[in-house]
């Protein structure tokens, strides 16, 4: 139990964010969860949340990001703008394997208004059971992935 997760979203997201959020905090595989909002009745863009989650997982604060929005597209689109930052969204069980398995992933993005919650909260279970193995044969494309990161202020 060592993984540390930051959630976020935006007001679209809310409501699965904090169903996800109670999920991570009671499954006993996650030792740290942090909520980098928005809360209740906030308004506050996605751009925002996004990166403000993705940074924290950038520095090393945090293992891992699971953002909803909308779509999950946006909060993707966002925090990949954070330097080392692999966000996808995947709205099955098989592309949020390989966003592990295959892309070493720390962000999963997800769609409030595209799946249902109790899809969301098994790709989330899910999720959880995946590590990366850096000596797999993914693991160069991945390092190839890094190499294009430009270092920058976000
Ligand atoms: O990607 C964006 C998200 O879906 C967001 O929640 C909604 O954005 P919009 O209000 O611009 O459609």
């Amino acid at each position: 139990m060592t993984l540390r997760i930051v959630v976020g979203s935006d007001s679209a997201g809310f409501d699965d964010k904090e169903a996800l959020k109670r999920d991570l905090e009671a499954s006993g595989l996650v030792a740290r969860v942090r909520d980098a909002g928005v809360g209740s009745g906030q308004d506050t863009a996605y751009p925002h949340v996004a990166v403000d989650a993705a940074r924290l997982v950038a520095d090393g604060s945090f293992d891992r990001a699971l953002l909803v929005c909308g779509t999950g597209l946006g909060v993707a689109i966002s925090a990949n703008k954070v330097p080392g930052i692999r966000a996808v969204t995947a709205h099955d069980s098989f592309s949020v394997e390989r966003a592990v398995l295959s892309n070493d992933a720390q962000v999963l993005c997800l769609g409030q208004r595209v799946i249902g919650l109790e899809l969301a909260r098994r790709l989330v279970r899910e999720w959880l059971t995946y590590t990366f193995d850096p000596t797999s044969a993914s693991a160069a494309k991945v390092d190839a992935i890094r190499s294009y990161d430009l270092p920058g202020p976000c």
